[in-house]
């Protein structure tokens, strides 16, 4: 055995730990693979006789047993920068600190939790039952009756929210006791770590005040659009939206009401899903697009057995799934799949993008250390497919893939206004939610929010960041957070606020690698190799250098910027100043405490006295 230097009692010998870390990392990826597969099983086939637990039990052992080890060394000697980096990332050990009666408590919990989420479905009077996907999305983003959206709206809180508050709870206090364990203050401090930026929280609220204005913006412009759809019983024009008349379940995106909020409606349509069902596509072809625009970059192609493993459809024989999209690593340099339900709509084609940048991003980093097979940062990993999609969505691409009708540009800046309002229905209507979802929980882990106010904090955060009230008196005995798939599923959620950001940044940059000429959101980068390359050469970074050193390979500088945000959206922002201050409208919402009226609504179910809470 090599001699060992002692410093205090720690090992300082580096060669020691290079074994060491060779040894984690062969028999991480077995486990690690033992894990996905069962976990895999699991939300292809939701049942209760399901390995998850005992193979998580496995896996947190050995999580355990190298933690530890790694642990007494002290690497501050070390040359070698990547051994510091692994050494000191599996010296947090997360949920494996836990006893294993605590443990066996917390994955439990988990489990239970999503399996309550994943088959929670609303039925109606008549014995009718729908379940979230794809069911209760539709109704939210098809239906234009003020009651049937409220049918689904309360009956999705009721049959999914309402169940799982004390799961929650009980979550909570081990997730705290588990980040403890490892040095934190609580488990927000310990999602927060993940982005090694002392001033993350910071920099997070100057990005939202910077953008905030454009939100109100579009905020008060749909909220007239609202009011000319559903009149002044359900929309004050001073007062916060009902948050069940935005086309989207949670009103995290609201591209669902584009056509009551399209500009100018004779011009250039924008949404290609008739295209797509009149000329009969289907999942996989939506994939083969998707695979098409990446190798069109010089990217990698999806492996065989992505297309024979992955699930890319509900299953028609009603077994239950998860039918969350997610894309997966199996942790053995050959096996990545994706699972989703997908349905043939333009929403879900950007979604296959958005899954099919995880993958990239896994096959890139591939031959990484295991502890390196991640995002330079969570937010990095959920912009890689959005960026490809701000190509994909441009109506000048979906033209040349035969999906939008090619019409010459008679209606000059029309078109673009048009094109950039469904844009901003989608990724500006979001930057409020991505924010407030972990403000809450935040609040939640470092006991700002007791159990106590939940519900109550959560409507005060969706009311402050989005401009939203519920539709019906929300109480303690609701649990609205609940509802919404990554609370039960923890899984953290300012990744997608920082991607919804640092994408339009990327984007901006492969734009000028790709010599593109113009506005930046006509930029389509199909086909740019040095656009792909500059992606390409990051995702094969994986975590094994600081983001901001991945933030400046792209784009020149180390630091997030909503610069790029603002310039792609400038042509819109110019004209909803103007509309706004031609319709004299109110930005923001000043009179706050407005209810939507209820007892106007005709609806039975809401109507009968047993259902109905008076105020
Ligand atoms: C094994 C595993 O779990 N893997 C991770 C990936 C990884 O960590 O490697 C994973 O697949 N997570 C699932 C999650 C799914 C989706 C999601 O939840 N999106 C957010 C926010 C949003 C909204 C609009 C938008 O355009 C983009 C994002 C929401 O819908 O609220 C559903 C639709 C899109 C992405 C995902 O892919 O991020
Ligand atoms: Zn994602």
């Amino acid at each position: 055995a090599s001699r060992k230097t002692v410093r205090g009692n720690k090992n300082t010998d580096e060669l020691d730990a290079k074994n060491f870390l060779n040894e984690y990392n062969s028999t991480a990826e077995v486990v690690w693979n033992a894990y996905t597969e069962a976990s895999w099983k699991y939300n292809t086939e939701i049942n209760e006789a399901n390995k998850q637990l005992e193979k998580n039990l496995e896996m947190s052992a050995h999580t355990l047993k190298y933690g530890q080890k790694a642990r007494q060394y002290d690497t501050t000697d070390f040359q070698d920068g990547s051994v510091k980096r692994i050494i000191k990332k599996l010296s947090d050990i997360e949920r494996a600190a836990l006893s294993t009666p605590q443990l066996e408590e917390y994955n439990t919990l988990l489990s239970n939790m999503e399996t309550k989420y994943s088959v929670a479905q609303v039925c109606r009077d008549n014995g009718m039952c729908h379940p979230l996907d794809p069911d209760l999305q539709k109704i939210m983003a098809e239906s234009r009756d003020y009651d049937e959206l409220l049918f689904a709206w309360k009956g999705w809180r009721d049959a999914a929210g309402k169940v799982l508050r004390q799961d929650y709870k009980r979550y909570v206090e081990l997730a705290n006791t588990a980040a403890k364990l490892n040095g934190h203050s609580d488990n927000g401090a310990f999602w927060r770590s993940l982005y090694e930026t002392p001033t993350f929280e910071e920099d997070l609220e100057a990005l939202w005040k910077e953008l905030e204005p454009l939100y109100q913006n579009v905020h008060a412009y749909v909220r007239r659009a609202l009011y000319k759809k559903y009149g002044s019983k359900h929309i004050n024009l001073k007062g916060p939206i009902p948050a069940h008349l935005l086309g989207n379940m949670w009103a995290q995106t609201w591209s669902g009401i584009m056509d009551l909020a399209m500009p100018y409606p004779d011009a250039t349509q924008v949404d290609a899903t008739p295209a797509m069902v009149s000329q009969g596509w289907n999942a996989v072809r939506m994939f083969k697009e998707s695979d098409n625009f990446f190798t069109s970059l010089g990217l990698l192609p999806m492996p065989q057995e992505f297309w024979e493993k992955s699930m890319l459809e509900k299953p028609s024989n009603g077994r239950q799934v998860v039918c969350h999209a997610s894309a997966w690593d199996f942790y053995n340099r050959k096996d990545f799949r994706i699972k989703q339900c997908t349905v043939v709509t333009m929403d879900d084609l950007i979604t296959a993008h958005h899954e099919m940048g995880h993958v990239q991003y896994f096959l890139q980093y591939k031959d990484q250390p295991v502890s390196f097979r991640d995002g330079a940062n969570p937010g990095f990993h959920e912009a890689i497919g959005d960026v490809l999609a701000l190509s994909v969505s441009t109506p000048k691409h979906l033209q040349s893939i035969g999906l939008l009708d090619k019409v010459e540009n008679n209606h000059g800046d029309h078109d673009d206004i048009n094109f950039l309002m469904s844009m901003a229905l989608d990724k500006i209507a979001f930057l409020p939610f991505g924010y407030l979802m972990d403000q809450w929980r935040w609040k939640v882990f470092d006991g700002r929010i007791p159990s106590t106010e939940y519900n109550k904090e959560w409507w005060n955060l969706r009311m402050k960041y989005q401009g939203l009230c519920p539709p019906v008196t929300r109480t303690e005995d609701d649990f609205d957070p609940g509802a919404k798939f990554h609370i039960p599923a923890n899984v953290p959620y300012v990744r997608y606020f920082v991607s919804f950001i640092i994408q339009f940044q990327f984007h901006k940059a492969l734009c000028d690698a790709a010599k593109h000429v113009g506005p930046l959101h006509t930029c389509d980068i199909y086909k740019s190799k040095e656009a792909g390359k500059l992606l390409g050469d990051v995702m094969k970074l994986g975590f094994s250098k600081p983001w901001p050193e991945a933030m400046a390979m792209i784009t020149g500088q180390p630091k997030m910027s909503a610069q790029p945000l603002m310039e792609y959206f400038q042509p819109l922002i110019e004209w909803l100043e103007k509309e706004n201050n031609k319709n004299n409208d109110t930005r923001g919402w000043p009179e706050y405490d407005w209810k939507p009226n209820v007892l106007e609504s005709t609806s039975n179910t809401l109507m009968h006295p047993r259902t109905l809470k008076l105020p």
